[in-house]
C-alpha cells in the first residue's frame, strides 16, 4: 500500500493512540497500531495506557457503578477527556464497552473486522473433561457479572447458579481454577480469550444453537474513538475500517439506543450474513484467482446482494419471561443497517420487552438506593 501523502501540516506527527491499561486492551491497542503501521507506514505512533476510574473500584458491584446518565463513562472518561485536550488522538474501544451515546464533540471514527461474537463456556480443571452446561450438575455455580448472560442461561438452564465474577480476563481465569473456586463454570466473550491465546481454555461456544445465548451488542469489534472534528484521522481510519462489521454493529447498536439498554441489560444479538451470488444458487462457489492465476480462498459474495440476519432476545433476571424476534434484510449502508434496528426495536418493544425492561430498570434503581442507604448508615 502507498504511504499516506496527506497534505495537511500534521503528516508527520506521531499518532497518539490511547487504551486502559488492562493486559487485553493492550494487545487490541497494539493489534490496531499494527494495522495502522501497515496502512502508514511512514508515521509513527505511541500507544497511551490510561488506568480507568472502573479498574479502580473493584468493590462497587457494576450495575450500581455504570447508573444514572453518565453509565459507562467510569470505563471511557479520562480517556476522553484525554482526546478531547488533544492529549490523544485516538481511543481503542471494545465496541461493546461504548455507550450509544458519545460525548458531542467526540465520534466513533471506525469499527474494524469483527473477531469471534460469541460468548464462550470455560469449564473447571476439577469437572470431567467434556463438561458443556447441558452436563452440569443441579446446583452448580457459573460465574458471570452480565445480567444479559445469566438470564440467558437461566432461562434454559434453570437448574443452574449464577454468582458474580469480576476483574479483568486474568483474575476471572484465577478464580476459576482456584482449588477453593466456587465456580464450576464461567462465561467469557470468545474474542477477548481469542485476541489473549487462550482459545485452548474454551469448552463450548455459546450461541443461538448452544446454549440458546445471544452475545452483547458490538461484543468481539473493536471500535475507534476521535474528536469529532478531525477530518484527517477520518481519512486515516477509512484505510483500516471494516463496512460488513460496521453494518452488522450499526444494525445492533441502533437497536440498543432505541431499547435504551446499557450493557448490563439483558438484550442479546446475533447478527449473520446470508446468501448473495456465490451462494444462494447452492452451486460451487465460485474461486478468485491471483494475478499469478493460483486458486485463492473463495470470494465473499458482494454484501449488498447478501441479507444482514438479525436475531434478538429481551430476557427477564429470572429468566422466566423472555421476547425473541429474527428478521433479514438487505442493507446498503450502516445507516440503512440502523433503521434495520430501530425496526427491530420497535417490533420487541411491541412484543412486550418494554415490560421485561422496565422490571429492570426498577431494580437496578432500588438496589442503587439501597446501596446509598447502606453507605450513610455505616459511614
Ligand atoms: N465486559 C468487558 C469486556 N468488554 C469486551 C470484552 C471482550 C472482547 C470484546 O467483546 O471485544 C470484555 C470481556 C468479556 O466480556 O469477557
Amino acid at each position: 500500500m502507498a504511504p499516506s501523502t496527506a497534505p495537511d501540516s500534521n503528516a508527520s506527527a506521531t499518532i497518539k493512540i490511547g487504551t486502559r491499561q488492562s493486559a487485553l486492551a493492550q494487545i487490541q491497542a497494539r493489534a490496531v497500531e499494527q494495522q495502522l503501521k501497515d496502512a502508514f507506514p511512514d508515521r509513527t505512533y505511541k500507544i497511551c495506557p490510561v488506568l480507568a476510574q472502573g479498574d479502580k473500584d473493584k468493590v462497587t458491584p457494576l450495575q450500581q457503578l455504570s447508573q444514572g446518565e453518565n453509565a459507562k463513562s467510569l470505563w471511557t472518561g479520562e480517556l476522553e477527556s484525554m482526546l478531547e485536550a488533544g492529549d490523544l488522538d485516538i481511543i481503542v474501544h471494545c465496541l461493546k464497552d461504548m455507550p450509544t451515546q458519545l460525548p458531542d464533540n467526540l465520534a466513533l471514527g471506525a469499527i474494524l473486522e469483527r473477531e469471534d461474537p460469541r460468548d464462550a463456556l470455560l469449564i473447571s480443571p476439577r469437572l470431567p473433561s467434556g463438561t458443556q452446561l447441558s452436563t452440569l450438575p443441579e446446583g452448580a455455580t457459573i460465574g458471570t457479572s452480565s445480567v444479559r448472560r445469566a438470564a440467558s442461561l437461566r432461562r434454559v438452564y434453570p437448574h443452574l447458579n449464577f454468582a458474580d465474577l469480576r476483574g479483568n480476563v486474568g483474575t476471572r481465569l484465577g478464580k476459576l481454577d482456584a482449588e477453593d473456586s466456587k465456580y464450576s463454570a464461567i462465561v467469557l466473550a470468545a474474542a477477548g480469550l481469542k485476541r489473549m491465546g487462550l482459545e485452548h481454555r474454551i469448552d463450548q461456544y455459546l450461541s443461538s444453537d448452544s446454549g440458546g445465548m445471544l452475545h452483547a451488542v458490538g461484543q468481539g469489534a473493536l471500535a475507534i474513538e476521535i474528536r469529532k472534528n478531525d477530518e484527517a484521522m477520518i481519512e486515516i481510519l477509512s484505510k483500516i475500517r471494516c463496512e460488513r462489521s460496521t453494518r452488522a454493529c450499526s444494525a445492533e447498536r441502533a437497536l440498543l439506543r432505541a431499547l435504551e439498554g446499557g450493557c448490563s441489560v439483558p438484550i442479546g444479538v446475533e447478527t449473520t450474513w446470508r446468501g448473495g451470488k456465490n451462494l444462494s444458487t447452492g452451486a460451487q462457489p465460485a474461486k478468485d484467482y491471483d494475478k499469478h492465476g493460483n486458486a485463492v480462498e473463495e470470494a465473499e459474495p458482494d454484501m449488498d446482494d447478501q441479507e444482514l440476519v438479525l436475531k434478538t432476545l429481551v430476557v427477564s433476571v429470572d429468566g422466566k419471561e423472555s421476547v425473541e424476534y429474527e428478521t433479514a434484510q438487505k442493507v446498503r449502508s450502516a445507516e440503512e443497517a440502523e433503521a434495520m434496528g430501530r425496526e427491530v426495536a420497535k417490533i420487541l418493544i411491541e412484543k412486550g420487552a418494554d415490560k421485561i425492561l422496565e422490571k429492570i430498570s426498577a431494580e437496578k434503581q432500588w438496589a442503587a438506593k439501597k446501596q446509598l442507604e447502606e453507605t450513610k448508615t455505616t459511614s
